[in-house]
């Protein structure tokens, strides 16, 4: 089997399984696994009843999968108001031309590409806004001037930020919802938030929540490397594995240099193996021999993978958009 499958395989029956030790009994975990930490189905209930007072869906999704991953539950409610897609994240991707078109075909004809912690292109988002809502029927609130706006996509995209950069932008304002580099830091459908004084404009954040089937397994180990599942339910040397062989298939060789190998490699373990030396990843472990105990310095692989993904997150591989 190629190696590249042995890696989808794993990452499918993890998925499947919901935590590492396939522990099926525990219907908590798997829901966990799937759709992230308190985000559903209690999340989506909640989503589903503060849609009748919204006036607009924003839908935050990072541009790494500007295609994978959009939650087709959300998709399906997405009908019956007007749509807003952020593609979030952009200092970190670079998107192919055909993706916008692709996301035509999809009905997704309202797009703005941000980058929410420099606060770029976050200013369009409130006009526009605006724009869609007077343009469609508004039923019973046709009367109120105020906006009421939905925030929804899968975890870790940056949702909250988006809610912070405009309350910064608009407001004046600190944050109001918390950040994490984590899936699931948004646990509960807050409370409306404040976010433009003219026009009068409220948002509220929700979990990420996770499609309830992921489409293939290459859709997964996407939304493992965008942090929208936890590291440790896939396995960090597994995730490492299918980013050097995105790295590699769009000859993106950045980490060749960052890590100093002389050429590209399609082995993680060769790859790792400079990742822990260059970023001096060592552990203690204790070898038994004839004559007593001896403690030796070995390479810590489990580290190294660990950063190889953080340098990929941060940026450091390479702008990368893994559709
Ligand atoms: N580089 C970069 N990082 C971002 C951007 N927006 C958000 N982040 C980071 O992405 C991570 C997730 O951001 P959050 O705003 O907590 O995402 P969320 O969608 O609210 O997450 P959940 O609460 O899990 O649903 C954080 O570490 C943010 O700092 C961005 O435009 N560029």
């Amino acid at each position: 089997v190629p190696d590249e499958h042995r890696v989808l395989c794993r990452v499918t029956w993890v998925l499947w399984c919901g935590t590492e030790r396939g522990n099926t009994s525990s219907l908590k975990a798997r829901s966990v696994a799937r759709f992230g930490h308190g985000a559903f189905p209690q999340g989506l209930r909640q989503m589903r009843a503060s849609l009748r007072r919204a006036d607009c869906l924003v839908e935050v999704h990072d541009l790494h999968i500007p295609l994978s991953g959009r939650n087709p539950v959300l998709q399906e409610v997405l009908g019956i108001r007007p749509h807003l897609l952020v593609l979030n994240k952009m200092d970190l991707a670079d998107p192919r031309q055909q993706v916008l078109e692709q996301l035509r075909q999809q009905g997704c004809s309202h797009v703005v590409f941000t980058d929410c912690q420099r606060d770029s292109n976050v200013k369009k988002i409130v006009p526009l806004v605006a724009k869609l809502v007077s343009s469609s029927p508004r039923y019973h609130r046709a009367e109120s001037t105020e906006y009421s706006i939905m925030v929804i996509g899968v975890p870790n995209v940056g949702k909250s930020s988006l809610i912070n950069s405009l309350r910064r932008l608009h407001l004046k304002k600190g944050k109001a919802t918390a950040v994490g580099g984590e899936p699931g830091v948004t646990r509960v459908v807050l409370t409306r938030i404040q976010v433009c004084e003219t026009p009068l404009v409220y948002l509220v954040d929700t979990p990420g929540v996770l499609p309830p089937k992921l489409a293939d397994m290459e859709t997964g180990m996407k939304l493992a490397l965008c942090g929208a599942i936890r590291d440790h339910l896939v396995g960090e040397d597994i995730m490492a594995d299918y980013l050097l062989y995105v790295l590699n298939r769009q000859q993106q060789f950045g980490y060749m240099e960052r890590y100093g190998l002389p050429e590209a490699s399609d082995n993680i373990r060769h790859v790792l193996k400079y990742v822990a030396v260059t970023l001096g990843k060592m552990q203690k472990v204790k070898v038994l021999t004839g004559t007593g105990n001896v403690n030796m310095m070995m390479l810590n692989y489990s580290a190294a993978a660990y950063e190889f993904l953080r340098a990929f997150r941060a940026g450091h591989l390479g702008r990368l958009t893994l559709d």
